[in-house]
C-alpha cells in the first residue's frame, strides 16, 4: 500500500529533532513541552527516522517563477532501532525495532500508519532485517500487519520482607549500593545485560529470546539519562551490584518514594531491570530489595514470566503475578528468519503460511533441522502438515507461544496426525521471551 495522496516519505534528520518531538506530543500526549522535551538525549537513530510530510501551497504567498511555493509539514513518524544482536532460540541476528510510531490526529484513520508500515518493511528487506519487533501502544493496532504477541512479561507487587528460599553462596557476595552514574556504571550495566540474555541459566547454549541490548551510543545515553521531570516524585536512579571477588554477577537500578501518612512511612522501591548471572546473586539482589527501610513493597518494572524470583518467593501468590504483552514479532523474510533460529527438538515439518502484506514468504515450505542445530527451510510442492498465517508464525517465533494453543484457537491448522504436536515441541524455547525494557 502507498501513502494516501497529498502526503510522501522524507527523511527526518535531527536537525528536524523540534518537529518530530511536537508531533510526538500529538500522537502521545504529554505535560511536558517542545522545549524540555528537546533537552533531554534522544535515543533516536536519525539515519533510520522518517517523517510523513504533507504539502501545502503557503497560504498568501507570492508565486515564484509562477510556482507557489510550498510548506511541508510533518503529520506522522516512525524509526527503528538498529539490534544487530537481538536473540532468537539458540541466536542473534539483526532485528529491527520499530518505535515511534505516531501520526497526527487530524491525519488518522486515513491510511498513513498502513503506508508507514510497508515503508518499514521495505527498509528492512534492504538492510537485511529478516524481523522486525515492537511494542505496541494499543495492543489491537499491529495484527492485522502480521505482527504476532511473542511474548508476555510478568508484573508483580512484593511484599517488603516476603521469605525467599535459601541460596547457598548468596550471604557470601559483596553488595554495593551506589547512586547510578554514567561514567561508573554504564560499562558495568552494559557487559552484564549483555552476558545475561546470552546465559540466562546455568544450561550452555540457552539463551533468552527477545532480549535486545542497548546498542547504539543513543540508546546507552537514554538509559543514562535520568531527568528529574520522569520522576514522578521518585529518588534519583540508585544501583545496586552484587559481586563475588571483586567480579560483578549482577545489578539492579531503583528508585524509593516514600509518602508520610498517619501510620507511618509507605514506600514503594521500583526497579529497572534486575540482572543476575546465577542464582546466588539473583538471591543477593531479591533480598536487598525486599529489606530496604521505610518501604512496604517492591515494584519491578517488568520481569520475564520463568524470572527466578517467583520460584524463590515461599509465598509466590503474595506478589500478585499478572502478564502483560512484551514484545510483538513480525517474520519479514521467512527463510531468512527459520534458519536463524534453533529448534528444541528435530524438526521435519510441511508448513502453508498465508502473508498477504509480504506474499514473498507466503507458500509451502519444508522446514528441517536438528535439536539445537542448524535448521533449512525450503520451497516444495509436497502436501502440508500444517497451514498457518505470517502472524500465528511470528507469534511462535521466539518460543513463547505454542503452536498447539494457536491451534486451541483454531488459528493454526493441523494437516497430518502428528505433526501439531512435533513442530510445537520444536518451535518451544526452555527459556522464556522477553525483552527487559520498552523500546
Ligand atoms: C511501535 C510503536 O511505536 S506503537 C505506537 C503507536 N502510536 C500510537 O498509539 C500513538 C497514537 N495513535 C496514532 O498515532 C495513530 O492513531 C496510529 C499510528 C495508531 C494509527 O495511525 P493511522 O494512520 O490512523 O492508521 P491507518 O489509517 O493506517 O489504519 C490502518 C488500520 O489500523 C486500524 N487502527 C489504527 N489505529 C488503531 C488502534 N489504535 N487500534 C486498533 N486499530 C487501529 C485502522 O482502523 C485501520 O484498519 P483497517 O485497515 O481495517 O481500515
Amino acid at each position: 500500500m502507498t501513502l494516501p495522496d497529498g502526503y510522501r516519505l522524507s527523511p527526518l534528520p535531527e536537525s528536524r529533532h523540534a518537529e518530530l518531538l511536537d508531533l510526538d506530543s500529538w500522537s502521545f500526549p504529554t505535560s511536558h513541552s517542545v522545549d524540555d522535551l528537546l533537552k533531554l538525549a534522544s535515543p533516536l537513530s536519525w539515519d533510520r527516522t522518517v517523517a510523513v510530510v504533507s504539502e501545502h501551497p503557503d497560504a498568501g504567498a507570492v508565486p515564484i517563477d509562477g510556482a507557489v511555493p510550498v510548506t511541508s509539514t510533518v503529520v506522522a513518524i516512525h524509526s527503528s532501532y538498529p539490534f544487530s544482536q537481538f536473540h532468537v532460540p539458540g541466536a542473534q541476528i539483526p532485528v529491527a525495532g520499530l518505535t515511534w510510531v505516531g501520526v497526527h490526529p487530524q491525519h488518522r484513520r486515513k491510511g498513513i500508519l498502513s503506508g508507514m508500515i510497508d515503508a518499514h518493511f521495505q527498509s528492512c528487506i534492504d538492510r537485511g532485517e529478516a524481523v522486525s519487533a515492537l511494542f505496541a501502544a494499543e495492543a489491537g493496532i499491529y495484527g492485522r500487519f502480521g505482527y504476532g504477541q511473542a511474548a508476555n512479561d510478568l508484573r508483580v507487587k512484593i511484599p517488603r520482607g516476603a521469605a525467599l528460599r535459601p541460596v547457598a553462596g548468596s550471604a557470601e557476595l559483596t553488595l554495593r549500593l551506589e547512586r547510578y552514574d554514567a561514567a561508573r556504571h554504564s560499562e558495568l550495566v552494559a557487559t552484564l545485560h549483555a552476558e545475561a540474555g546470552r546465559r540466562p541459566t546455568p544450561a550452555a547454549g540457552l539463551n533468552r529470546p527477545g532480549w535486545a541490548t542497548r546498542e547504539t551510543p543513543e540508546l546507552r545515553a537514554t538509559f543514562n539519562d535520568d531527568p528529574v521531570m520522569f520522576r514522578d516524585g521518585r529518588e534519583a536512579l540508585r544501583i545496586a551490584i552484587v559481586e563475588s571477588d571483586g567480579e560483578p554477577r549482577g545489578y539492579v537500578t531503583f528508585r524509593r518514594k516514600v509518602d508520610w501518612e498517619v501510620r507511618g512511612p509507605r514506600g514503594t522501591v521500583s526497579t529497572g531491570e534486575v540482572v543476575a548471572l546465577d542464582a546466588p546473586a539473583a538471591h543477593r539482589l531479591w533480598s536487598t530489595l525486599l529489606d530496604l527501610d521505610l518501604s512496604d513493597e517492591v515494584e519491578p518494572f517488568l520481569l520475564p514470566v520463568d524470572d527466578p524470583i517467583m520460584a524463590l518467593l515461599v509465598d509466590p501468590r503474595s506478589a500478585q503475578p499478572r502478564i502483560a504483552d512484551n514484545v510483538w514479532v513480525r517474520i519479514i523474510n521467512i527463510t531468512g528468519a527459520l534458519t536463524a533460529r534453533q529448534y528444541a527438538t528435530d524438526v521435519d515439518v510441511v508448513v502453508q503460511v498465508s502473508d498477504e502484506r509480504l506474499p514473498a514468504n507466503a507458500g509451502t515450505w519444508h522446514l528441517r533441522g536438528q535439536a539445537f542445530g542448524p535448521a533449512t527451510l525450503t520451497r516444495t510442492s509436497a502436501t502440508p502438515d500444517l497451514s498457518l498465517s505470517v502472524a500465528e508464525l511470528s507469534r511462535a517465533y521466539l518460543g513463547g507461544f505454542s503452536l498447539a494453543s494457536l491451534a486451541a484457537a483454531g488459528l493454526v491448522t493441523e494437516h497430518t496426525d502428528g505433526a501439531l504436536a512435533a513442530a510445537s515441541a520444536a518451535f518451544s524455547w526452555p527459556v522464556a521471551p522477553v525483552c527487559s525494557w520498552v523500546f
